[in-house]
């Protein structure tokens, strides 16, 4: 077992710990770094993990480090703990930073970059890795054992590939909850109480996730299953599919990719 520090302590850096503890990784081999002392005090207090508002002597403590705050303060957080980044295992979380930029930051080449998603706070995620050439076999089956606490690992053979993952998954579930909104909202509209529209549409969610990851069905024919002839469903998805839900679904998640391979270029220079 390796002493890990959390680098930011913030939601996603919360459930990858979640995922840790209830893995069975021993909390007490687990700190984390945040100028917020509440933040802190919730952390130690829910997961009986180490804490401390100086990133330095967490850097130092562990023997990886897993970089968890904001793209946007990266690069300072990053230039602040070089000194004490030696042969530690570096896990980056953050959206849109290059390995490139995290290793000159740092000093060091010992990067993995990760895209994890919110599900992990359930551990039911799924996280996109990349590995520079330098990580070690054994590195990166240390990295899969500290992030599959929070779901599922998907290893990446080019780093460009970040940028279409950050835009399926690690955006993705916003997706489903903007969809739910709108169930909820039409139902409401219709003339059910917020609550029963609401119950309908969360179990409806959970159900069809279930039958996409358990059936040996794809989507598509699951989706037509529900769609009988001239039916209600099919008065729906032809709605959606005429107002250019195919096209623009492909517009949104484009839009993300692209936004993820914009931060890269504005925070990396
Ligand atoms: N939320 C998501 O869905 C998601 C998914 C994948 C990746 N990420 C990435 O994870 C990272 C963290 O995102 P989050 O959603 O957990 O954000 P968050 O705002 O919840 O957490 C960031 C934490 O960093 C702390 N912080 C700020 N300045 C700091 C400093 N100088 N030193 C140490 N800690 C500092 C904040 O107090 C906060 O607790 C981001 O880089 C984001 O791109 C987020
Ligand atoms: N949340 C982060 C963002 O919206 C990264 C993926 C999910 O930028």
């Amino acid at each position: 077992m390796k002493k890990i520090a959390f680098i930011g302590g913030g939601n996603m850096a919360a459930s990858l710990i979640g995922g840790l503890v209830s893995n069975g990784w021993t909390a007490e081999y687990i700190i984390v770094s945040d100028p917020s002392v509440e933040r802190l005090a919730y952390l130690q207090h829910t997961f009986g993990i180490q804490t401390t508002q100086d990133n330095s002597a967490a850097a130092a403590y562990a023997e990886v480090i897993v970089l968890a705050v904001k793209p946007q303060v990266m690069q300072s957080v990053c230039m602040s703990l070089s000194e004490q980044v030696g042969s530690q295992l570096i896990i980056s979380i953050a959206a849109g930073i290059p390995c490139s930029a995290i290793s000159q930051w740092l000093g060091s080449q010992t990067v993995i970059r990760c895209m994890p998603n919110t599900p992990a706070l359930i551990g039911a995620g799924i996280s996109g890795l990349f590995a520079t050439a330098v990580v070690t076999a054994e590195q990166k089956q240390l990295a899969e054992r500290i992030l599959q606490g929070a779901g599922k690992v998907s290893w990446l053979t080019q780093e460009v590939q970040i940028d279409a993952v950050t835009a399926i998954s690690g955006s993705g579930p916003a997706y489903f909850f903007l969809l739910v909104e709108a169930m909820i909202a039409s139902g409401e509209q219709l003339g059910l109480s917020r609550a029963v529209a609401t119950e309908l549409a969360q179990q409806t969610a959970l159900g069809a996730a279930k039958m996409l990851v358990q059936s040996p069905h794809d989507a598509a024919t699951l989706r037509q299953q529900v769609t009988s002839p001239q039916g209600t469903t099919e008065a729906a998805i032809k709605t959606f599919l005429n107002g250019g839900f195919m096209a623009l679904a492909e517009q949104a998640i484009t839009a993300a990719a692209t936004r993820s391979q914009e931060l890269a270029q504005q925070l990396s220079q």
